[in-house]
């Protein structure tokens, strides 16, 4: 791309990384414990009914609701605990000893519970008279089996992990994970804990990347730290290839420096290039191509643009292959500025901001002044990013803004 040349928007940045995951990734069966942040391949129906029967909601005395008038006294004939039901059937000024999940049994149709009640030798006296039905959950309040609940490509969360164990499936099919390899590059890094010489730092994107990867349900690699050669990143990329990686995410030498060689490198072993730098801050070196069936992003080196590109495209890109049809939504919502910001230039800013309440207790984004991309502890402290359209203009406390929430 020649310099003249304007810039590839965020959007169409997006749609091209998108286009990578036109065929989601095959499908496989994995335990329902293993089933965190994965994304189903197939609607799940309910394998039983819940509750399978009628169900007391309370602690209490299965009653008839006609007899159980206040001031009537009740026999009571048994008990029925969760997980043991009464095996007979409450008749006229009977009651039977009921705890919160048993099955109400036969005859009773409301539950009188305990604090409403007064027992002793073998009577319940109803104190106030419980409702025709009340406290009892009738059989599949909550669903019935052979309906479709859960539908395909969702991404499966604690509440609906819970869901499908409870509508008995022991195992899951999903989306094979996609493997991502994570691969550094630059003479100037270390890994955390090694000795630095003075002229080098910690390598520290890759652990952000990985993070990213495991919140979008797929596997990182650590494929380490390739020097600025040719060899070392060829050598990275074929360990990326050999570990059957999806994905090969590269962090740094994505500019313009004589020691920038990542496309370089990547090129010659047959990546075909679908764009180089768009119109983004942070993220303007951004690359992006496939090398045969592996999707290559390439996020540039200073920590808060691959944090913030990974967030806007590998996320995306990771979610469309387990075949999410969220993934290509817009992360964006809208909220208020808490303080002005200059007019923008041509390029779509994400600015490190925090979120305040006002004295209405409506919530107001204020940007840092400092926007370094080198700056993990700002971003660090950052609750959201502002998205600023290119050529926005100046805006002031107050105005509408968008926001993206880290
Ligand atoms: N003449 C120009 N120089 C630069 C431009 C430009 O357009 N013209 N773009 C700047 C922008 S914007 C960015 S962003 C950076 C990105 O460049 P690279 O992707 O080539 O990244 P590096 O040069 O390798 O590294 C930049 C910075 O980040 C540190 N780094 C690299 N990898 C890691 C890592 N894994 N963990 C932590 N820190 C890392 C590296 O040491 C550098 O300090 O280029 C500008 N230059
Ligand atoms: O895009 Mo660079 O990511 O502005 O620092």
């Amino acid at each position: 791309m020649a310099a003249s040349e304007p810039l590839l928007s965020v959007d169409e940045a997006l749609a091209r990384v998108l286009s990578a995951a036109r065929e989601p990734l095959p499908a496989e069966d994995v335990s329902v414990a293993d089933a965190h942040e994965r994304t189903l391949a197939e609607p799940l129906r309910a394998l039983r009914t819940q509750p399978p029967f009628p169900a007391s909601a309370m602690d209490g005395y299965a009653v008839r609701a006609t007899d159980a008038q206040a001031g009537a006294s009740l026999a009571v004939i048994g008990e029925a605990p969760a997980g043991r039901a009464f095996p007979g059937s409450v008749g006229p000024a009977q009651a039977v000893r009921i705890f919160t999940g048993a099955p109400v049994p036969e005859g009773a149709d409301a539950i009188l519970i305990q604090e409403n009640a007064t027992a002793a030798d073998g009577l319940v006296t109803v104190n106030v008279a419980p409702q025709p039905g009340q406290f009892v959950r009738p059989a599949g309040l909550d669903f019935r089996e052979g309906e479709a609940i859960l539908p395909a490509g969702l991404r499966l969360a604690p509440r609906t992990v819970a869901l499908a164990a409870a509508m008995g499936h022991a195992r899951v099919r999903v989306r094979r994970a996609p493997r991502v390899g994570i691969l550094a590059t630059g003479d100037e890094l270390v890994r955390p804990g090694e000795e630095a010489r003075p002229d080098q730092i910690v390598a520290s994107n890759t652990y952000a990347l990985a993070g990213l990867v495991r919140r979008a349900g797929g596997i990182p690699l650590d494929l380490g730290i390739a020097g600025d050669t040719f060899a070392a990143l060829e050598a990275a990329i074929t360990r990326a290839v050999e570990a059957g990686a999806d994905v090969l995410v590269t962090l740094g030498g994505a500019s313009v420096g004589d020691h920038d060689l990542v496309q370089s490198a990547l090129a010659r072993r047959g990546m075909e290039l679908g764009f180089w730098r768009i119109a983004m801050r942070p993220g303007k070196p951004l690359i992006f191509g496939r090398l045969e069936s592996m999707a290559i992003l390439g996020l540039p080196g200073n920590p808060v643009s691959s944090i913030v590109c990974g967030r806007l495209f590998l996320l995306p890109l990771l979610r469309a292959l387990q075949g999410d049809p969220h993934a290509a939504e817009d992360p964006s919502e809208p909220a208020v500025l808490g303080a002005e910001l200059r007019a923008n230039d041509s390029r779509q800013d994400y600015l490190r901001a925090r979120l305040e309440r006002d004295a209405e207790g409506a919530l107001r984004a204020v940007a840092f002044g400092r926007q370094d991309s080198s700056m993990l502890r700002l971003l660090a402290e950052a609750d959201c990013l502002i998205v600023r359209p290119p050529h926005a203009p100046a805006a002031r406390a107050g105005d509408p803004c968008r926001i993206v929430r880290l």
